[in-house]
């Protein structure tokens, strides 16, 4: 992903504002910051589930905008807090992407499954009969089906308990390495960050105040709002 720059106006404020950044392929950008001060909407606009109002974002050096949007989300795929699966089976919810392109081959679903540490049996399974954490690999698995280039990632294990937070982060982390994806990441927990990410950008009220190596934030941190935010995280 490439240059962002654009300003973000909701409901008479502005959410975001005069954020301009770039994600180099192969990084792994963490962003993090005060609940409330615009760390989802910031992620969402990279697969346009939000638009700015203002300001343009580069994805491979074309505007976002220039891109379909189903083209445009199988190339960088969200996974949420929560996941949102269709009420079908595991194999339904894997191949629906693929599906509309028709890019979809049976024997993926086992490769598939395999990435997220599932038993092969599961295909069948109705989703709602899944515990927390095996629908939230069946959605990292149903991103992953699209062969995407980065991965978003909105606080993918905050809803986890903490086995399944370390599992499905070793697993995140194994799959990320292996397929050298594009991370842009959301997240409140700090170990985490330094776990997964590369780069880190701290966002308060909107605006970006601090932006580089994660490792060097966390523990070298500038500005007198980092370093309020890390003594209380
Ligand atoms: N759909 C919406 N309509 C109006 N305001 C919104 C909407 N979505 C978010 N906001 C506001 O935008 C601001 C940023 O919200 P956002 O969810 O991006 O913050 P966040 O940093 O991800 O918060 P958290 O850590 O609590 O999840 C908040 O003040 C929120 O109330």
């Amino acid at each position: 992903m490439t240059n962002h720059i654009f300003q973000f106006n909701q409901v008479n404020r502005l959410i975001l504002k005069d954020v301009n950044f770039k994600v180099n392929e192969g990084e792994r950008l963490i962003i993090f910051g005060p609940s409330g001060s615009g760390k989802s909407t910031l992620l969402h606009l990279f697969n346009r589930m939000d638009d700015p109002d203002q300001g343009e974002i580069y994805f491979q050096q074309q505007l976002i905008n220039d891109y379909d949007i189903p083209q445009l989300r199988k190339k960088v795929g969200l996974v949420l807090q929560q996941p949102h699966l269709f009420p079908e089976t595991v194999l339904d919810n894997l191949k629906f992407g693929p599906s509309m392109f028709d890019e979809w081959e049976e024997e993926r679903a086992y490769q598939l499954l395999n990435y997220v540490n599932l038993p092969k049996e599961y295909l069948t399974k109705p989703v709602e009969e899944l515990s927390g954490g095996e629908q939230q690999r069946v959605s990292l698995a149903r991103t992953l089906a699209n062969k995407p280039d980065v991965l978003l990632l909105d606080e993918p294990t905050s809803a986890l308990d903490d086995r399944n937070i370390e599992a499905i982060e070793e697993d995140l982390i194994n799959l990320i390495e292996q397929h050298s994806l594009t991370v842009v990441m959301v997240t409140h927990s700090m170990d985490q960050a330094k776990r997964i990410g590369t780069k880190g950008l701290f966002i308060d009220e909107g605006q970006v105040i601090e932006f580089g190596d994660i490792a060097q934030l966390l523990e070298t941190p500038k500005t007198e709002e980092l370093k309020n935010f890390l003594h209380k995280s």
